[in-house]
Order: structure tokens, then C-alpha cells, then sequence
């Protein structure tokens, strides 16, 4: 069996004066898994604790079985945040190149990661000058470099038009294969079925967590959403 990639346990994070994750456990192995749920329900401040950048009150995060966050980590998991994480007044290529450097990762990962994200006809424009989902993309790129075991991508897609987001998901599910694992969040739930696994969340806490077949199956519902709401009217 594999190994988990992940592992949680009782991780409790404040936030302000708000309690966002309140002991929660849960392991995370390969594949694509998805974490699903409305807006401010712990998704951000989750992967923020994967990657090791959130101040934690109570609990333990790993990541390969080592302290997430740690220096063994720093080129073995890959993060995109919302926000972009890219320098305006560099190309897409300049901006790879710079990361790569940073991680010392292969220059041959750039052109790669470019590709990746269908950027290859806009890698020697600025970033500054390109669509809010091109920068998006370029942002992924840099969370590609060096093929990470492990991939945390807060809202990826998010943006962006049918085509890009299948083919996104397509690269995911490649990354995947490849041997990485893959844990994007979204609260789009008709994304939900190109997930291998599904956990859903609601106000921190994990309320469902299987297949997408299994979570329909367990509710009788048609979609991930009226699934969503059965699970959540069952434990009001
Ligand atoms: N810097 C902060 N200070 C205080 N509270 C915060 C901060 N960032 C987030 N929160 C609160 O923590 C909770 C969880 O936020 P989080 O960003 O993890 O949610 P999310 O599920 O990722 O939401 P979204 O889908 O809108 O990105 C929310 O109630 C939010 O208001």
C-alpha cells in the first residue's frame, strides 16, 4: 500500500480571533485529490498548513514524513497560492528561470513548466501585461518546477475558460501518473468529479471524504453539490 504523502493530526489553527481548524486528522497519498467547500470554510488555511507557512495553535502537520514547512521540503513540494506569485516586471521565461535558480532546479524544468501551462507563445512577454488567468498560469508554472512529490494548488482554475480548466485538470491528472500528488482546492463543484478523491469541507472540518462515486453513492444524490447538501442536512 502506498505511503501516505500527508499526514494531519489534530492540527487546530486560530485565525484572528477564530478558531478555522479544530483538531482535525486526515492522511493524504497519491493521485488527485480535491478539497471541496464554500467560501472561508478552512480551505486556504489548510494548504497554508501543508506547505508550512501557518502559524499552528495545536497538532502536527507532515509531509513526507518529515515537518512541513521543513528545509529537506523547500524543492519537493510545489505551492500556488490565489494570489500570483510572480514579479511583474519579468517575462514568464525570466520569472521561471529566476525560481529555478532558486531551487536549484534544471533550467531544461523551464521551457517544461512553460509548456505545461500553455504559456509557450507568451514566455518573453512581461507578466505584467498578461490576462489576470495568464498570470495565474504563469504563477503554476513556478509551483511545476523540479516535478515536486507534492503539489498544493489553491484554486487553480479559477478564471479560467472551459478549455484551459479541462486541460489543466488534464496536466494534474499527468502529474499524478507521473508520481506526485496532486491536492488542488476549489469551490466549483461540478470540479469535483475529475478529483480521484474528494474530501468536502465545512467550517474546518472534513464532513465527507471518498471517490466522487462513493459520495454520491452514500447520499442517492445526482451531483457533488445536492451531495454537499444532503451530507450537510444530515448532521444539522
Ligand atoms: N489573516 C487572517 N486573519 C484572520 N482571519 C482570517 C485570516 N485569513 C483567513 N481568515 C479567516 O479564516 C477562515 C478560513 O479562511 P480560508 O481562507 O482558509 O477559507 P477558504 O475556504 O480558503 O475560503 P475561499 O474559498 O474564499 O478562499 C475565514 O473565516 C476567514 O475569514
Amino acid at each position: 500500500m502506498m505511503k501516505n504523502i500527508v499526514e494531519v493530526d489534530g492540527l487546530t489553527v486560530v485565525r484572528g480571533s477564530r478558531t478555522v481548524l479544530d483538531g482535525l486528522d486526515l492522511t493524504v497519498g497519491g493521485g488527485v485529490t480535491g478539497l471541496l467547500g464554500p467560501s472561508g470554510c478552512g480551505k486556504t488555511t489548510l494548504m497554508r498548513c501543508l506547505v508550512g507557512v501557518q502559524r499552528i495553535a495545536a497538532g502536527r502537520v507532515t509531509v513526507l514524513g518529515q515537518e512541513a514547512g521543513s528545509a529537506p521540503l523547500r524543492d519537493r513540494v510545489g505551492y500556488h497560492t490565489q494570489a500570483a506569485s510572480v514579479y511583474d516586471d519579468l517575462t514568464v521565461r525570466e520569472n521561471l528561470a529566476f525560481f529555478a535558480r532558486v531551487l536549484g532546479t534544471d533550467r531544461s524544468a523551464v521551457d517544461h513548466a512553460v509548456e505545461a501551462v500553455d504559456l509557450g507563445s507568451h514566455r518573453d512577454q512581461v507578466v505584467g501585461s498578461l490576462s489576470g488567468g495568464q498570470r495565474s498560469r504563469a504563477s503554476l508554472a513556478v509551483a511545476l518546477l523540479g516535478e515536486p512529490d507534492l503539489l498544493v494548488l489553491d484554486e487553480p482554475t479559477v478564471g479560467l475558460d472551459p478549455v484551459l480548466r479541462r486541460d489543466l485538470w488534464a496536466l494534474f491528472h499527468r502529474l499524478a501518473d507521473a508520481g506526485s500528488a496532486v491536492f488542488v482546492s476549489s469551490h466549483v463543484m461540478d470540479e469535483a468529479d475529475r478529483c480521484d478523491r474528494l474530501l468536502l469541507m465545512r467550517e474546518g472540518a472534513v464532513i465527507a471524504d471518498g471517490s466522487p462515486d462513493d459520495i454520491r453513492g452514500r447520499t442517492g444524490a445526482a451531483d457533488i453539490e445536492d451531495a454537499f447538501l444532503a451530507i450537510v442536512g444530515s448532521a444539522a
